[in-house]
């Protein structure tokens, strides 16, 4: 496209935009989680609604109502669960016990929470709930993405998809990853906004693994339209006003289409060891392939499910090791004995003390806190009728301090998951930040590589230190972000 001065100026004014837009947004927590004084807190907090059945279960089904709330008018109680997170979702279970439901968003949507309600919905054995829940919130900038698809769709989808995510395929992920995290980290100031940097330093990553290139200015400007269907989809007016999310959003997928479009000829020729070349050889035993569609539409998802998720396990799993020096001294003493090589696979599998960790993290602070579904029939849930066409949330984020599965669960305390106590076995669904069943995470070993190989070469950069006093704020909006950025201070070492 020729570049007109009015494009350039237009280029120009929406870059300048996009500055003040980001610089308010990394400086500015968001109006639901402004300090409050404690007593407002606690009363907001506990604050109870009268209880109402969702609806009538059949005559003779033996089967309890659904017992909930709406909340306060209007708004329901969208805001009290964006301002509290899991301390509301706890609130509810002591309450109402696994099976209730809350209005927000102008729906009523039936909770489950702890392991066995989870493992109902998640093992889905009568298939009774379907990704439609998750449709009703992101589809229109993540459309056909593998966790939208259901039942045998979706198998078929992961089954190719499985392809891309195989060890050796993993290995070369790994590889490419290294030099791109010793660049960008060596590159940050001694002061850093620990989130937003690790936001962008994994968005530059992704641009190695997942396609390959450098980060340049098409791969910026790709970035940025990434970012706008990833905001889009937590935005409250959901229509396309000038200036709006939502229609920047929808600008960002078109944007992606036609990139992923134009580049796609050139992956199915070539043989990469990027990810976007992986789905276009991607082929099952059966044959069975991508058409080119399925495979823009897997890449924008993809690269969607697999940034904020890591940003935030590794912005967490940094902020209890600064809080943790012993934690922190233990785990660089492990990185520091792998030597200067950009650690492979088996290398990031002997950091055993890194693991404990972030796995602790994951616990602590569930990067997708909750699951959505729709019912698509009758069906019960321990005892508990659910209509068709409910929308349901399974909860991982409350799951993870339920005390019948962790002991003193708001402690950090990484040894719960060493070999002697392995307390997320306590239930197949105690420990779940990968969600379980058939949508359970595909890269999931991807995610923790990564995490790992990030968190091992910030340890044996930097020691990252916060003021003694320091206790992160989570903003719940949507997934998890630190309300201020997770100021840090980073030491070379
Ligand atoms: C620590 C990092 C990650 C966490 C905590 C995480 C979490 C999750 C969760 C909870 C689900 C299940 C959603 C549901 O059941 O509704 C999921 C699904 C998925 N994740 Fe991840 N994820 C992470 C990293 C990644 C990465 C790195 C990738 C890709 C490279 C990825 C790709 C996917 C895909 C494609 C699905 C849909 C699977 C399906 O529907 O079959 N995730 N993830």
């Amino acid at each position: 496209m020729a570049v007109t001065p009015v494009t350039a100026a237009r280029g120009a004014t929406t870059a300048a935009i996009d500055r003040i837009s980001t610089t308010l947004r990394e400086r500015m927590p968001p109006l639901t989680a402004w300090p409050l004084p404690g007593a407002v807190d606690e009363r907001l907090l506990k604050q109870r609604w009268p209880a109402r059945e969702l609806a009538t279960p059949p005559a003779d089904s033996g089967l309890a109502p659904v017992l909930g709330d709406a909340g306060p008018p209007l708004v329901g109680n969208a805001l009290t669960q964006m301002r509290f997170g899991v301390e509301f979702g706890l609130h509810r279970f002591e309450r109402y016990g696994p099976v209730s439901w809350t209005g927000a968003f102008g729906q009523r949507i039936v909770t489950l929470t702890g392991a066995d309600a989870t493992q109902a919905a998640l093992v889905n054995r009568d298939k009774a709930f379907s990704q439609e829940g998750w449709r009703f919130f992101i589809d229109r900038f993540f459309h056909r993405g593998l966790m939208l698809l259901d039942f045998d769709e979706h198998r078929m989808h992961r089954r190719i998809m499985q392809e891309a995510f195989t060890r050796d395929r993993l290995g070369g992920y790994v590889a490419s990853m290294g030099p791109a995290l010793r660049e960008g980290i060596r590159a940050w100031p001694s002061s850093p906004r620990l989130y937003w940097a690790l936001k962008q330093l994994t968005l530059d990553v992704a641009t190695r693994v997942f396609m390959g290139m450098r980060t340049d200015d098409e791969t910026r400007e790709i970035n940025r339209a990434f970012v706008a269907c990833v905001r889009a989809g937590t935005a409250l007016v959901r229509f396309p006003v000038p200036g709006g999310r939502w229609r920047a959003g929808l600008e960002g997928r078109k944007r992606l289409e036609r990139y992923f479009a134009a580049n796609l000829p050139a992956q199915r020729a070539g043989d990469g060891d990027d990810l976007f070349s992986a789905l276009c050889h991607a082929t099952t035993p059966d044959g069975e392939r991508f058409s080119d569609t399925d495979v823009i539409n897997h890449m924008v998802f993809l690269m969607m499910a697999a940034h904020d998720t890591t940003t935030i396990t590794a912005t967490a799993a940094a902020y209890y090791l600064a809080k943790n020096p012993e934690w922190q001294d233990r785990v660089r003493a492990e990185s520091l004995a792998l030597g200067d090589d950009h650690p492979d696979m088996a290398a990031l599998d002997s950091l055993t003390s890194l693991e404990l960790v972030i796995k602790e993290a994951l616990r602590l602070v569930a990067p997708v806190p909750s699951l959505s579904r729709t019912a698509v029939k009758d069906t019960e849930v321990l005892g508990h009728h659910i209509p068709a066409g409910s929308l349901v949330s399974v909860t991982p984020a409350v799951n993870h301090f339920d005390p019948a599965c962790w002991t003193d669960p708001h402690r950090f305390d990484p040894e719960r998951f060493a070999e002697e106590r392995r307390e997320d076995k306590s239930h197949r669904f105690a420990w779940m930040p990968f969600g379980g069943g058939a949508h359970k995470c595909i890269g999931l070993h991807f995610g923790m590589f990564e995490t790992k190989a990030l968190l091992h070469e910030l340890v044996r950069s930097y020691r990252i230190t916060v003021p003694r006093d320091y206790e992160v704020r989570w903003d719940h909006v949507s997934l998890p972000v630190p309300v201020d950025g997770l100021p840090v201070h980073l030491q070379p070492v």
